[in-house]
């Protein structure tokens, strides 16, 4: 759980902490008037000058505060609370509950909110205890319309399905499973709404439909302060100021607190300087070979500050070429994915590139401008995923969306590229393309999708593409024609292929050379053939062990687990679960060794392997 945003907290502690000390730190009488000194400016008695009935003004802004915050975060917790559980209900139970929750909502929803606010003014009188209630009608929909949204959202998710299937009803898997899930928005929504409340009350009783006066509310103060700001412009300056810096503080601490609650993106604490920081350079580019695409040199991603030491990739080194299928292999949890991902300069959030260069026709794409680098992405580099089904937009046909890819990056009419995207949908070997086009991804089987994927990859001739476990949710049949498409893609285009997998059969399928990695490393690398005929590196002699064969042996698996970046060991990182390991192994981290040509190990008793 990340920290709690202590500024923002802070800011916002004292200012409720202000509010409730008011009556007890000797402050003068918030409606004591001194009409000698109206309008006087600041004195050691009056710090922030007299109003103009010669009220205290530090003192009425302290009350005021009581006021106009006790009213926004008594109307934004009661709205939040009776919207959320209204949302829920209304999203998880649906039928006659829906209509009764969400769709009475949204009648009230139809009304102003200032005009909603008159009217139960009007009926009610103005006063505090009437702005609670007004500010409720006004910001209940939004609570129930966000809590609603999120339930469907998550409803269809296979956690949700696996709760019922384990036979949990429905109040827990709506408080246990579901509120959890939307917490995030409905805490962004909440500050909006306190936030928003205590400007409303402002205008409500600047109107002279709120706090009654004399009473203190900063609404009435900034009301009062228009008519003397010719006079006085600092009696306008302070309830402003105060409403500002309320706002500001209100706003940062529930965005704070979403993230502290959220454990999806993993480092929100990496720095906004340290993203920037991460585009420098370290190292001047190589020169490389002429057909070589891809050439990635020393790079190491941290998860989080690379002060933390949590690194999930360590110094990898790796080129491709023009023609070439590269396979980076490793078990799951090796950062294969955040290797390739941050190799092309896109490195997820929470993640920083701590240093290495990776070279593409000449520039290193781990320092150039965003706006420089997403003219390379979908363009001279693509990426094809596991998963088509969630990688490919539902509402959109599937040639439209590979049409756009065009048009992103091509100044082309609409209808050239449409009669493009059916071209390339006939290149993946789809029947029928012109009909497929105007497919939406959920009427495609898994197969077609991921062609889809394909064609959208390759549909600008890439000259890198990285397919990360694109056969992994195919079956057998389906995977070797995807394959197959690929390898004909590389021979044909030219293309450089740097193809992820944990699956060794595949690797003997499609790569000329293999790249073994584990805890963040390359501890192999080389043609195929050559690692699949004689390993160089217990780790892959382990592996080629564990995959199933035809008529060899049964499979081995390898006992433990794939280290987690921050808990390497201080030797060799695959020293713990090694068969070969000597005393030296825990001690001394193992170099990438040249064992030949084109071949390397990161293993220390590589010559006698
Ligand atoms: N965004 C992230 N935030 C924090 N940790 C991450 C993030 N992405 C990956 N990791 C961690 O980095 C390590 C490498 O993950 P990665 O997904 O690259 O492995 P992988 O070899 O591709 O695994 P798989 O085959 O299961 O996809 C893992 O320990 C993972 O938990």
């Amino acid at each position: 759980m990340r920290r709690l945003p202590w500024v923002s907290a802070g800011a916002v502690g004292l200012i409720i902490l202000a509010a409730v000390l008011a009556p007890h730190i000797g402050l003068a009488d918030p409606v004591g008037m001194d009409v000698a000194h109206r309008l006087a400016g600041p004195s050691p008695t009056h710090p922030l000058g007299q109003d103009e009935y010669g009220r205290d003004v530090l003192s009425r802004l302290l009350w005021g505060a009581r006021t106009s915050l006790g009213i926004a975060f008594a109307a934004a917790a009661i709205s939040c609370v009776i919207g959320t559980i209204l949302g829920v209900v209304g999203g998880y139970v649906r039928g006659i509950a829906e209509l009764l929750t969400v769709r009475s909502m949204d009648v009230v929803l139809c009304f102003p909110p200032l005009l909603l606010a008159l009217l139960v003014v009007t009926l009610l009188g103005p006063g505090a205890s009437t702005l609670v209630p007004v500010l409720v009608i006004v910001y209940l929909p939004s609570f129930t319309r966000v809590a609603y949204a999120g339930v469907l959202s998550v409803r269809g998710h296979e956690y949700v399905t696996a709760m019922k299937v384990l036979g949990a009803g429905r109040l827990r898997i709506m408080t246990r499973t579901i509120l959890p899930n939307i917490a995030g928005p409905i805490l962004v929504q909440f500050s909006l709404a306190a936030a928003s409340a205590v400007v409303l009350e402002s205008g409500l009783s600047f109107l002279g439909l709120g706090v009654v006066p004399p009473a203190p509310s900063w609404g009435l103060m900034i009301g009062a302060a228009r008519g003397t700001m010719v006079q006085a412009p600092l009696l306008l300056l302070w309830p402003c100021l105060a409403l500002t810096v309320t706002i500001l503080a209100m706003n940062a601490l529930c965005d704070g607190l979403r993230d502290m609650l959220d454990p999806h993106p993993a480092a929100r604490r990496v720095s906004w300087f340290s993203r920037f920081r991460r585009r420098a350079p370290t190292a001047p580019l190589a020169r490389v070979e002429p057909d070589t695409v891809l050439d990635v040199r020393g790079l190491s991603v941290a998860i989080g500050d690379p002060a933390e030491g949590r690194y999930a990739v360590r110094d990898v080194s790796f080129q491709v070429k023009a023609g070439e299928t590269l396979a980076i292999v490793g078990e799951s949890g090796s950062g294969k994915s955040l290797m390739s991902l941050s190799a092309i300069g896109m490195a997820p959030a929470g993640v920083e590139v701590a240093a290495g260069t990776s070279g593409m026709d000449g520039a290193d794409l781990l320092a150039l401008a965003p706006g420089e680098l997403r003219k390379l992405l979908g363009d001279r580099i693509a990426m094809i995923f596991q998963d088509p089904g969630s990688s490919l937009n539902p509402v959109h046909r599937v040639g439209a969306q590979i049409a756009e890819a065009i048009r992103a990056h091509r100044p082309v009419s609409a209808a050239e590229a449409r009669e493009r995207a059916v071209a390339m949908l006939r290149n993946v070997g789809i029947p029928d393309p012109e009909r497929r086009a105007r497919a939406y991804p959920h009427e495609l089987s898994g197969g077609m999708r991921q062609r889809v994927m394909i064609a959208m990859a390759i549909a600008n001739g890439p000259r890198l593409l990285i397919a990360d476990e694109p056969t992994t949710a195919l079956d057998v049949t389906i995977q070797a024609q995807v394959l197959d498409l690929l390898a004909a893609l590389k021979r044909d285009g030219g293309l450089a292929l740097l193809f992820i997998t944990h699956s060794l059969p595949v690797v003997a399928e499609i790569a000329d050379r293999v790249a073994v990695m584990y805890a963040g490393e390359i501890l192999e690398e080389g043609p195929t053939a050559e690692i699949f005929a004689k390993p160089r590196h217990p780790y892959t002699a382990a592996l080629l062990r564990s995959a199933p064969q035809d008529d060899g042996p049964a499979p081995e698996g390898i006992s433990g687990t794939v280290p987690v970046p921050g808990d390497l060991p201080a030797g060799c990182v695959f020293a713990p679960r090694c068969d070969k390991r000597i005393e030296i192994c825990d001690e001394t981290r193992p170099s990438l060794f040249r064992i030949g040509p084109g071949r390397s190990s990161r293993c220390l008793r590589w010559a006698s392997l």
